[in-house]
Formats: structure tokens, sequence, C-alpha cells
């Protein structure tokens, strides 16, 4: 835990404790010598490979890639391209080769959609991604300040409905916050960056790995004898929506005051020592509710996803599902 990074603003995260060889066979097959690059085929039937497209321009740049905004030649058609380049650290291609993994088994219209992946004769790592327009929630509120309860409705509503598709699936996300949560041009927010997802092989399987962005770890994963009775991981996703929806709602990381930066040992306190973080006066009866069924410390208490999905903070009001965010 000594290693704690901090990477930009609340943004910290833990060294990976265990998992660390690899857990799943590499998806992506031996470079050949006499081809360019080496395609997979995902969960699409046609698969893009990198001969297909051309760069636009750099969208953003994450832990150890680089992602663009590419066209397919032929067609015009846009996608995101994420780069994991041949030189970056071990750890960094395990997480793109568990990203790729579970992308692969992934197919619903609430988490991003994978196009390909390869490996170049470089080694760079590579996936062809759906294109999300608007980015991610992180920067949207920066750009646009704090959510109404409205647009929170329904950011609530689609990502409840990827992290069901998720766990109903043995898969827990382990990094939901708002800049893993992807929006496109027609107000869908999607679930993206699974590079410290965990694919759970038994429904009791224990997930107690120090892995994600330790500001939006439950307080479980820190401390399992005390908030954890019969955790399974599954749980500690939704605390972390709660503290995104919170986060969206204040403008600012719940734990903290605006403009704070967090060090490890304040945030850890608060997570584990303090009550959870809770609504202003001005947040509905129902949102206040919906919050505190996600923010209970004890993991057990926590609502689940088909739970929170039947809570009238996000059932009630399907018209916001067409809110301009
Ligand atoms: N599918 C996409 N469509 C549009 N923009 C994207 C897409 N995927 C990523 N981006 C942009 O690229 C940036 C970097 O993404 P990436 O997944 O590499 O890293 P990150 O999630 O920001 O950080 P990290 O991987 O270190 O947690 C994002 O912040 C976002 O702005």
């Amino acid at each position: 835990m000594a290693l704690v990074r901090e990477r930009r603003q609340i943004n910290l995260r833990l060294p990976e404790l265990s998992d660390c060889r690899p857990r799943f066979p590499l998806p992506l097959p031996p470079t050949s010598t006499t081809t360019t690059t080496t395609t997979t085929t995902t969960n699409n039937s046609s698969s893009i490979s990198c001969n297909d497209i051309e760069k636009i321009h750099v969208l953003g740049h994450g832990n150890g890639g680089t992602v663009y905004k590419v066209r397919h030649k032929r067609n015009s058609q846009i996608y995101a391209l994420k780069v994991v380049h041949g030189d970056s650290d071990p750890l960094v291609r395990r997480q793109i080769y568990r990203e790729i993994e579970i992308l692969r088994r992934t197919d619903s219209p609430y988490i991003v959609q994978c196009h390909g992946s390869y490996e170049k004769p470089s080694g760079d790592i590579v996936i062809v991604m759906e294109y999300m327009e608007l980015g991610t929630l992180d920067s949207i509120l920066q750009k646009y300040g704090a959510f109404d309860e409205s647009k929170l409705k329904h950011v609530a509503r689609q990502v409840l409905h990827g992290l069901s598709y998720l766990h109903g699936q043995k898969i827990i996300h382990r990094d939901i916050k708002p800049s893993n949560l992807l929006v496109n041009k027609d107000m869908e927010v999607k679930i993206a960056d699974f590079g410290v997802s965990k694919i759970m092989q038994r429904t009791l399987d224990a997930c107690n790995s120090y892995v994600g962005t330790c500001a939006y770890m439950s307080p479980e994963r820190f401390d399992p004898g005390t908030y954890g009775v019969n955790y399974d991981g599954y749980a500690g996703d939704i605390w972390s929506l709660g503290l995104t929806l919170m986060e969206l709602y204040l403008g600012h990381f719940p734990f903290l005051p605006p403009g704070q930066r967090p060090d490890w040992a304040t945030l850890m306190c608060a997570i584990c020592f303090g009550d959870p973080p809770s609504l202003p006066e001005g947040a509905s009866e129902e949102f206040r509710e919906f919050i505190q069924c996600c923010l209970q410390k004890e993991s057990s208490k926590r609502w689940t996803t088909s739970q929170l999905l039947s809570h009238p903070f996000v059932c009630k009001d399907p018209r916001s599902d067409l809110v301009d965010l």
C-alpha cells in the first residue's frame, strides 16, 4: 500500500497486490512475420484492422496509452483507437489484455463496443472502439458544471443497466468513476475502461484485491474484516456508482471540500472511519435515499443493481431518458 501513486486530480491508484499473473490466455494471436498486423475477432463479426483506418487526432491520454479519433478509409465511419505502446510497463500491458478479454465477452448497449483488437510487430497493442462523441462524464462536468437531478437519473439508469449486465456475466468493473463513463451524441452513457476488472469464476469467489482508483473504493476494499461480511466484490461497484453520482451533483469529489487534492491517509480514514457522505439540503428525498442505498458502509446492506433499478429515483419519469446532458 505504500506504493500509492498520485496520477492526477482525485485519481489515485494502488498497485495490484494479487492477480499478478495473466489470468487468461493472451487474447491476441502471436504476431505474424509476414503481415504488418494481427487482428482478433471481437463480438462483432467484422473486425477492423489498422490498415483500414487513418488517425484524425488525439482524444486523450490514459494510463500508459493514447486514444485517437480515427476514420475508416473506405466508409468514413469514425472510431476511437486505443494504443498501448510496446515499451509500456508490464502492468499496463496486462491491463490492456484484460480489457480486451472483457470487451470480447461483452455485448450490451450500455458497454462501449469493441470493433477489433490487434498487436503490431512493434509490440503496440491496439483496440478499435466505438467513438463516444461527448467524451467522459468527468470532462462534461469540467466543461458544463454540476448535473441536475434529471440528468443524474438518466446517468444512474444507464450505468445501472450496464452494471446489471456486467454483474450478470460475473464481471466486476472495479473502477467506476466519472472518467470511465463515456457519452455519445445520442446522450447514451456507456461503461468503459476494463483494465482492472475481474471475471469471477464462481459466484462466491472473493474479490479483495486492491486495484482500481482508490478514491472511489468501498470501505470493504480497505477493511474486508469490518465492512465485508460475505463480500463478493459486486457491491464495490455500487459504492463507486454512488460516489460518482454525488460527485456529478456536487461538482467535486464528495469526501473532500472543493479544490482539495486527496492524500491517501486522509482519504482512507474518511472512507473507513467517517460517515458516508450525504447530499445537501436541496437534494430531493428520493435522490438522498438512492445515494444512501449505494453508500452503505457494510457491503451486504448495499442494494444490488436490480434493487436500485426499481428505486423511485430511477424508475419514475422515464422521459428523463431523453434528457440533454
Ligand atoms: N471510445 C471513446 N470515445 C471517445 N473518447 C474516448 C474513448 N475512449 C477514451 N476516450 C478518451 O480518451 C481518454 C483516455 O482514455 P483511456 O481509457 O486511455 O484512459 P482513462 O480512462 O482516462 O485513464 P486510465 O486508463 O489511466 O484510467 C479518455 O479520458 C477520453 O477522453
